[in-house]
């Protein structure tokens, strides 16, 4: 078994929403599900790999696209129709997501 990722990337225009707190979700394929609950995970954008913040991981549990809905808008700090638009053309034709619940430790 393989140990849990230390490190997330997110697209350099979502880092600000990450490291104001404002942003508790992120929505991933299985192949970025693997983080482990109550583990310390750097964040960078994905474009520059520059580090960003610190996040805590509170949960990962699998989520149907057909699923999502504004409550997860919300936690994303997304409108509903750009967040699946944005999951549909990271993660074409994969109707099982994986929502990866975090809070920022450290800005
Ligand atoms: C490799 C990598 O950084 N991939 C991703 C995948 C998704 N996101 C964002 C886009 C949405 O806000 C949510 C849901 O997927 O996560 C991302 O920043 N980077």
């Amino acid at each position: 078994m393989s140990a849990a990722p230390t490190q997330i990337t997110f697209f350099e225009f979502l880092t600000p929403l990450v490291a104001s707190g404002l942003k508790t979700i992120t929505i991933r394929d299985i192949s970025e599900s693997h983080y482990q609950p109550g583990s310390q995970v750097e964040v960078f954008t994905l474009e520059t790999h520059i580090k960003v913040c610190d996040i805590m991981i509170l949960a990962v549990e699998p989520l149907a696209f057909a699923d999502i809905n504004e409550f997860h808008a919300t936690q994303e700090s997304l409108p509903l129709a750009e967040l699946k638009l944005l999951i549909q053309k990271v993660y074409p034709n994969q109707p099982t997501l994986f929502m990866i619940s975090f809070k920022l430790v450290a800005a």
